[in-house]
């Protein structure tokens, strides 16, 4: 069990070089117990990257990063695909690779917002119970650390506010530090203690709302929220970068 009065992670000048490609630079950061973190970033700034740098799933070309000793992760991927015509029920996914005891799962599933769904065949959740079933696989060893990697892309509005509900709740019961990458600028905003703008380095981090006004994060993602969410939704492989020089240029014609 993570010690709370220290730090779970911290990270001090990491670097992160790929086939001679730097794709994390200079990266400072620390994330306690009971933080809500959020990184968001352009597509392919380094998010997943610093993610699995973080928990040595990825080496580091330079740069230190501690971990609180006995520190347990628990890691919601982006989405997992199982073969439909599997009979899989959410108890038996949840009791793989290593069996659980029935009441760590059904806490589990409680915990995750799907209280009473082992029995579901995991084809029959929706969008939303599943990325719950990937959450609720998460909690079962009452993590001190979770990770998200985009764990709500393709919920809807509605779907995605709950997910972040439930986060918080968890937060609040298991007292664990979150870890998120995420597109959901609006709900971010309201549901990140802290939110990390990365391209590459750190552009800024802090207050959701410092971080909005920051002029690092508008030359990332625009003026206003509209216009960032539009920038994900319309063209996700649009680096935003090449947006304002676009419109530079619709301008200056
Ligand atoms: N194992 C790897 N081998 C080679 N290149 C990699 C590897 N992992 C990441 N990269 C490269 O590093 C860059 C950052 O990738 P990463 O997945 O961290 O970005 P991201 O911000 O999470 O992107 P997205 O928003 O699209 O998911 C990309 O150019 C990617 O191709």
């Amino acid at each position: 069990m993570a010690n709370p009065q220290h730090p779970l992670i911290d990270a001090t000048g990491v670097n992160v070089r790929i086939g001679g490609r730097q794709i994390l630079e200079n990266i400072e950061l620390s994330l306690s117990a009971g933080e809500i973190v959020t990184v968001v970033g352009p597509n392919g700034s380094g998010k997943s990257t610093l993610l699995r740098a973080l928990i040595g799933a990825m080496p580091v070309s330079s740069g230190r990063i501690s971990r609180a000793p006995g520190m347990r992760v628990g890691y919601v991927p982006q989405r997992l695909h199982i073969d439909p015509t599997l009979p899989l029920s959410v108890g038996r996914f949840l009791n793989l690779p290593r069996r659980h005891s029935r009441r760590t799962i059904a806490q589990a599933l409680a915990r995750a917002g799907i209280p009473g769904r082992a029995g579901a065949a995991m084809s029959a959740l929706s969008g939303g119970q599943f990325q719950r079933a990937l959450m609720a696989r998460a909690l079962l060893d009452e993590p001190d650390l979770l990770m998200l990697d985009e764990a709500s892309q393709g919920l809807d509005q509605t779907g995605t506010a709950d997910f972040y509900r439930q986060l918080e709740e968890i937060r609040d019961q298991l007292g664990c530090g979150i870890l998120m990458v995420s597109h959901d600028l609006h709900v971010v905003m309201r549901a990140a203690d802290r939110v990390i703008c990365l391209n590459h380095h750190i552009c800024c981090q802090g207050h959701p709302e410092a971080v909005t006004a920051a002029p690092e994060y508008r030359a990332l993602f625009g003026t206003d929220d509209e216009e960032a969410l539009a920038i994900f939704r319309h063209d996700p492989h649009k680096h935003p970068h090449d947006h304002e020089r676009e419109r530079e240029r619709d301008h200056a014609g």
